[in-house]
């Protein structure tokens, strides 16, 4: 595969349980003599990743093939954060917020105890400890910046206020925003759980990102902005669909996470690229992103993500550079930072700061 745009690059939208490496959890399980479907990185890699497209529900079973090995370890749970910074770093990504449910990776305090695992002694609060510890690392190794997104789920509402008080204990560690992801298909009106969450981080001034019209309606996008103040939507494709909501968007210069890859494998988008809503909001000059989502389960890398936009949708290098700059504008670091890593693009782009998008 050509890399086509060798240069620094921003992702905002990426699962860390979508984003482990095949033979970290080979080497884990063993540890834990725990047996696997496949003993090895190819036929554990056939057992996880989804090839043909599927529906979003069929992919977020996916998950249930590896998060017990993870889960409930600590030594497994700093590992793939740092592990996670180490392949970002050499996908040449330069600023990466990583998402993740710090319940999917506890074994106490979460109600019901995810996996099928036995109670432990890991809560969701040291699962954040942890993985702040496996990024700090990770950032000082390969020298980077990580920062990460803590995500309710939307069929765990009772979840989401111990989500918000995380993201308040932690926010100078390293965690810069709350999430809601999960499947949007199955619950699409976000229940008051969630919403009383949303509403503590307006008021707290935590940074809040949402998965909508990724297979849901335009309404839920719309709920996403106007109820839970979401100040960037992950995917967002089926805003397409209600062209008021639409112009409003573009308008207010929201920031769509776009997930090539990821849409397609999830059956969010039309299989052919060639029909790709981010091409809309390419010819729109939209503010969006693009990024993998799930690394690990769609078996690919950033750089396919980028080699798909410019085969099949024509994207050039000047239209990386903008998106990627777009992208530095609308992430989660305070401004100080934020301006630094602007600086940064702009050296590597060849641009003087004056260059307007
Ligand atoms: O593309 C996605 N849409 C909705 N939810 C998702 C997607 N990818 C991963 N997730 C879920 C499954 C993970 O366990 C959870 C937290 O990272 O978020």
């Amino acid at each position: 595969e050509p890399v086509v745009f060798n240069k620094p690059k921003i992702e905002l939208h990426v699962h860390l349980d979508g984003a482990i490496r095949v033979q970290t959890i080979l080497d884990v399980a063993e540890r834990r003599g725990i047996t696997l479907p496949g003993k090895t990185v190819e036929e554990m890699t056939s057992v996880i990743i989804v090839k043909e497209p599927a529906t979003l529900t069929k992919f977020l079973g996916k998950f249930a093939e590896y998060m017990h090995v993870i889960a409930g370890d600590r030594e497994a749970i700093k590992r793939i954060a740092y592990e996670f910074v180490e392949d970002k770093a050499k996908e040449g990504v330069i600023y990466v917020e990583v998402r993740y449910s710090p319940h999917f990776l506890a074994n106490t305090k979460v109600d019901p105890i995810p996996w099928q695992q036995e109670e432990g002694d890991l809560s969701p609060d040291e699962v954040v400890r942890l993985v702040n510890e496996g990024l700090r690392q990770g950032e000082r190794a390969f020298n980077i910046k990580a920062r990460s997104i803590l995500c309710c789920m939307r069929h765990m509402p009772s979840w989401s206020m111990d989500i918000i008080e995380l993201c308040k204990t932690y926010r100078h560690q390293g965690v810069v925003a709350i999430d809601l992801a999960g499947d949007e298909s199955l619950n699409c009106e976000a229940f008051p759980g969630h919403r009383m969450a949303y509403e503590e981080a307006v008021r707290c001034g935590i940074h809040r990102t949402v998965h909508a019209g990724e297979v849901g309606p335009p309404s839920v996008v719309k709920e996403a902005v106007e109820v839970l103040k979401a100040e960037r939507v992950g995917h967002g494709y089926r805003t397409l669909q209600d062209q008021a909501l639409y112009k409003q968007l573009l308008a207010q210069n929201m920031h769509f996470e776009i997930c090539p890859i990821s849409s397609k494998l999830t059956g969010a988008c039309d299989p052919d690229f060639t029909k790709h809503p981010v091409i809309t909001f390419r010819n729109d000059q939209a503010n969006y992103s693009l990024n993998t989502d799930d690394p690990l389960i769609f078996n690919s890398t950033l750089n396919l993500d980028y080699n798909t936009a410019h085969k099949y949708m024509g994207f050039t290098e000047e239209e990386f550079k903008r998106l990627n700059i777009k992208s530095a504008e609308s992430c989660f670091l305070p401004e100080e930072e934020k301006r630094e890593l602007l600086q940064k693009l702009y050296k590597a782009y060849g641009m003087t700061r004056s260059t307007v998008f």
